[in-house]
């Protein structure tokens, strides 16, 4: 995984707000004007002792009410205003970011999710990209904002003495600047942590639920919850330290605003010693150096939650810049008819931890039109991949796939993927009615059309015998379907689709003998015109086939 600077997801995560930008800045000015009330707010207050102290150079106590009760009322406007703002300004870029995300896992897809981290997927699409609300809306205009207001505060506390408005904006960079960079680099190794952490117990967890059966069966329960229990203490253990770092910042961060406090009451205290400020000057530039914090300090704490927000930018931006196994041709041929062969194939399968898995070297078969092809070999020999590299999923390291003769790196995916019915090993089944799960393979399909496909796929009567026929929902991950009757609903499907290549991964494993030879009449009734290819263990299924190829 590429690994950013702090400033690089930074970057690239306000890159994303260009088309915002106007409706941020006026955020920022709403939160610069608020902050800048609230401070003088206390400011004021200094004023009015100086004025009931008689002192030269204050205001009248009605202007101080006044403009009081003005900057009370307003604070409260702008700071609700601001907040609404930012938060419009986040949930429309979490809202774009996940389209985004989205458009990328297409075009990577699926590659990648026949890999083995889908939990960390989940977690990316899921939490990953909620954290960066934290960004969008609690961090680039807090920043902004204090480094607005402290430069104000400093000018305006430098007008009574330059050396006193150095002070304050010293002060303002430590607590603003200096707190956070550190705590950020102490922090920034325990915030990527937590987040492959927990994206670590996220593939746990779906893993388990997956296998519980397994789990149950096997008498797994303590192994498994164990694994669990690893990755909840270590999570457990980084979140105490980042708690712990969250503790010493608030308590150092304090510790210098007292100092500030402090340190402007001495030097100014001195100044007017030496008779070169007024006492005004004293009592207003330390209470405005005690009141003016708040914009600088909220960045302080920032650092605190920054680096898992920047950890979780990082996991974004890395899926969004992810190139994809395979690019989709879009301005290659329209068709894919003819002999389908492959031509002296290599392949071999590069994970994204490095390790390999050598497929295919100098592999080659031909399929010809109106003939089912059985495809025979052992175990893990490759069948279901020479398939995904028919389908393009992936691309083959050398020789070539060919349709009609065309290299199907220059047919258009779209194009040939619509030419092709595939039915893979697991039928996966959404949470709808079986109607609309056989329509996935052709939405417009009529009710008769799905009939009919059903029936050929050997599961209409099943349907019909349900309370609702074809109108039964589907419950959660299928369960409440046998693993038959899931692999009939995906041979509906490519039934239903019509097209004239065929591809059926081991089609009949879960299927009793006397609906796979329903299936099997079907399958050679349809094949006139039709290239259908088969790769099954089962003899009676390969039966059907006109020629076996033997894969080594
Ligand atoms: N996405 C992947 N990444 C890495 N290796 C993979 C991937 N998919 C499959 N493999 C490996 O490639 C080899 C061929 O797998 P494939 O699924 O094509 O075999 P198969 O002949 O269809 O096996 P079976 O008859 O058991 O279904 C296997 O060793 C498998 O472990």
């Amino acid at each position: 995984m590429k690994s950013r600077s702090g400033i690089q997801v930074m970057a690239g995560l306000i890159g994303m707000i260009r088309p915002l930008l106007s409706k941020m800045c006026l955020a920022v000015l709403m939160g610069c004007v608020g902050n800048l009330m609230a401070t003088f707010i206390t400011v004021l207050g200094a004023y009015g002792l100086t004025t009931l102290l008689g002192l030269t150079g204050g205001l009248k106590l009605s202007v101080i009410f006044t403009l009081l009760a003005v900057f009370s009322v307003l604070r409260g406007i702008l700071r609700y205003a601001e907040q609404a703002s930012n938060h419009y300004i986040a949930f429309k870029l979490l809202a774009e970011i996940r389209h985004q995300v989205f458009a990328a896992l297409r075009k990577l897809a699926p590659a990648k999710l026949d890999g083995s981290d889908k939990g960390n997927l989940i977690s990316i699409i899921t939490t990953d990209i909620e954290l960066l609300e934290v960004f969008y809306a609690h961090t680039i205009s807090p920043i902004a904002i204090a480094i607005i207001t402290s430069l104000f505060m400093s000018i305006f506390i430098g007008r009574f003495d330059v050396r006193l408005g150095l002070l304050a904006f010293v002060f303002y960079v430590i607590v603003g600047a200096g707190i956070p960079l550190v705590n950020g680099k102490l922090g920034s190794a325990l915030g990527g942590q937590y987040r492959k952490q927990y994206g670590g117990l996220n593939t746990a967890v779906l893993d388990n639920l997956y296998g519980m059966e397994e789990i149950i069966q096997y008498q797994a329960k303590e192994k498994r919850l164990k694994n669990i229990e690893g990755y909840t203490d270590s999570l457990e253990k980084v979140n105490s330290r980042l708690k712990s770092n969250e503790a010493v910042q608030r308590i150092v961060t304090d510790a210098v605003i007292l100092l500030a406090g402090a340190s402007m009451l001495a030097v100014s205290m001195n100044l007017y010693w030496d008779g070169t400020v007024s006492f005004n000057a004293v009592l207003i530039c330390t209470v405005a150096m005690l009141g003016s914090f708040g914009p600088v300090s909220a960045l302080s704490a920032l650092s605190n939650n920054l680096t898992q927000t920047l950890a979780s930018g990082n996991r974004v931006l890395n899926l969004l810049e992810e190139e994809p196994v395979v690019e989709d041709v879009t301005d290659g041929a329209a068709a894919a008819d003819g002999v389908i062969a492959a031509e002296h194939l290599d392949f071999t399968y590069s994970e994204t931890d490095g390790s390999t898995r050598h497929v295919f070297s100098d592999f080659s078969a031909e399929f010809k039109p109106d003939r089912i092809y059985g495809i025979l070999g052992k175990s893990g020999c490759g069948k279901s991949t020479l398939l995904k590299l028919m389908m393009r999923f992936y691309e083959t390291d050398g020789g070539a796939i060919t349709y009609g003769g065309k290299n199907v790196n220059e047919i258009n995916t779209e194009a040939l993927r619509r030419h092709i019915s595939y039915v893979t090993q697991e039928t996966f089944l959404f949470q709808d009615t079986i109607e609309n799960n056989i329509k996935v393979a052709k939405a417009d399909a009529t009710r008769e059309e799905v009939c009919a496909a059903a029936k050929k796929a050997a599961i209409h009567e099943f349907i019909e015998s349900l309370p609702n026929g074809y109108d039964t929902k589907l419950s959660e991950l299928g369960d409440s379907l046998s693993g038959g009757e899931r692999q009939r609903i995906g041979i509906a499907r490519a039934f239903l689709h019509d097209c004239p290549v065929i591809f059926l991964d081991e089609p009949t494993s879960n299927i009793d003998s006397l609906n796979e030879s329903i299936i099997l009449k079907s399958l050679h009734t349809e094949k006139k015109g039709k290239q259908i290819l088969l790769v099954s263990h089962r003899k009676s299924t390969m039966a059907i086939a006109d020629t076996v190829i033997e894969m080594n």
